[in-house]
């Protein structure tokens, strides 16, 4: 095993059908692309290898579909991404069968083709060995450039590198490029801001991670779980209750580690998770039983900006509220800024990423004022605790 990959510097594409993953996980809203960051970041690697004249298969999952189920169809992502690339983009109702295999034998050198949602197959997220040879037919090389899901051990993003030639593509090696140069030896005190809403999946990465930071302050539905551990009495709000165990193993870890927990103290809570719904400040005593926290209060704001005041790297996955509907982007926005300014003025090193916290930062009008912006979210903290990620090491030169 060595550290080297193999890349598009190393393979002739011409005429070859190139089954690209990348990570089509976008924001949405109404059918609508809301945020295409990871569009436009896996756009040169496409243009390039359709450039070449390699037949572009991309694969990618959308969601976490049970079965097939319309809403999660990559349809309106692939004509959105047709805009960004600026070249047409064929679709295939699904990634294997029939349907795929008629799709590639239309593409002519150049071409791009899109296949439906992976994860319409139970099979992908189980790395199902005759599911990657359904999809490995498809193709003559494999080339890995999610990076973002690159910690998922699935069929579209691990299983095909053990059957088909893998290589990296260019936004793998530019996001692992970046991380090692801001990450790889950290300028302390170093932060990290977790938050958003998938709390199982990232729960467990915590234990690990409050052993590599100074100071963790957690907000979203992933602070609730938190403060419903702690006894607080979090009403209708989004919080993975069974996890309470995990998150107060997670606090003794962080107490011995000499890592602060920054929890909120206070919280905006709404009746309706709707944009515009009548919220209300409260303190962690007196959430209303019927009432939703949908962000962090205006004093938990303040001890966020106190807390990347004390920072020189801040890691930030998450936002800290339901950013897409206001008011509930209050405390997102405002910690954005706030990190946003540090950086400016040179105080600062800041790493952001994840679907939506990318599209926050946009919100917020501050991506680019960030050091550094990954797409990737999960995948990122997993790489930050020394983990390693099954979508890199597969591409890994043996
Ligand atoms: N208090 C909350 N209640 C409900 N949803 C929340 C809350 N805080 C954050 N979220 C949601 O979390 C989602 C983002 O979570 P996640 O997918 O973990 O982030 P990322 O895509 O950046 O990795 C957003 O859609 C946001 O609305
Ligand atoms: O959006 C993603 O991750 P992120 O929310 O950590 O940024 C990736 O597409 C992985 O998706 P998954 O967490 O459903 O496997």
């Amino acid at each position: 095993m060595t550290n080297k990959f193999r890349t598009l510097d190393d393979v002739d594409v011409k005429g070859k059908r190139v089954l690209l993953r990348v990570d089509l996980n976008v924001p949405m809203e109404n059918g609508r692309v809301t945020d295409a960051t990871r569009l436009e970041r896996v756009a040169p690697t496409i243009t390039e290898i359709a450039d070449k004249g390699g037949k572009v298969i991309l694969l990618a999952h959308f969601g976490r579909p049970k079965g097939r189920d319309a809403k999660d169809s990559l349809r309106a992502v692939a004509e959105a991404l047709a805009k960004v690339v600026k070249k047409p983009v064929a679709f295939a109702e699904d990634c294997i069968g029939e349907p795929a295999a008629k799709a590639v034998a239309d593409l002519k050198d150049g071409d791009i083709l899109c296949l439906e949602n992976t994860r319409f197959h139970k099979e992908e997220e189980k790395n199902d060995p005759g599911f990657v040879a359904e999809l490995a037919k498809l193709g003559d090389i494999w080339v890995n450039d999610a990076f973002s899901a690159a910690h998922r051990a699935h069929a579209s993003t691990e299983g095909l590198g053990h059957k088909l030639p893998a290589y990296a593509g260019r936004t793998m090696q530019a996001e692992l490029d970046a991380l090692e140069k801001a990450l790889g030896s950290p300028t302390k005190p170093v932060i990290a801001i977790i938050g958003g809403a998938k709390v199982s999946t990232k729960i467990d990465l915590l234990e690990n991670l409050v052993t590599k930071v100074d100071a963790l302050v957690i907000g979203g539905g992933m602070a609730n779980t938190f403060l419903h551990a702690q006894g607080v009495a979090v009403g209708k709000s989004l919080a993975e209750k069974d996890l309470a165990p995990t998150a107060l193993r997670i606090m003794e870890k962080a107490e011995a580690a000499n890592c602060a927990i920054i929890l909120p103290v206070d919280a905006t809570v709404a009746y309706h998770f709707a944009a515009n719904a009548p919220s209300h400040a409260y303190g962690l005593d007196a959430i209303p039983t019927d009432g939703m926290i949908l962000d962090v209060g205006p004093q938990s704001i303040a001890r966020v900006h106190a807390a990347i005041d004390d920072a020189a790297t801040l890691v930030w996955n998450g936002p800290l509220g339901a950013f897409e509907m206001q008011p509930f982007d209050r405390g997102t926005v405002a910690a954005a800024k706030h990190a946003a300014e540090r950086t400016k003025a040179k105080k600062l090193i800041s790493i952001a990423g994840g679907g939506d916290t990318v599209a926050a930062l946009n919100q917020a009008h501050v991506a680019g004022d960030f050091t550094y912006v990954s797409t990737a979210g999960g995948a990122f903290l997993e790489w930050m605790e020394g983990k390693p990620l099954p979508g890199v090491e597969v591409l890994r030169s043996k």
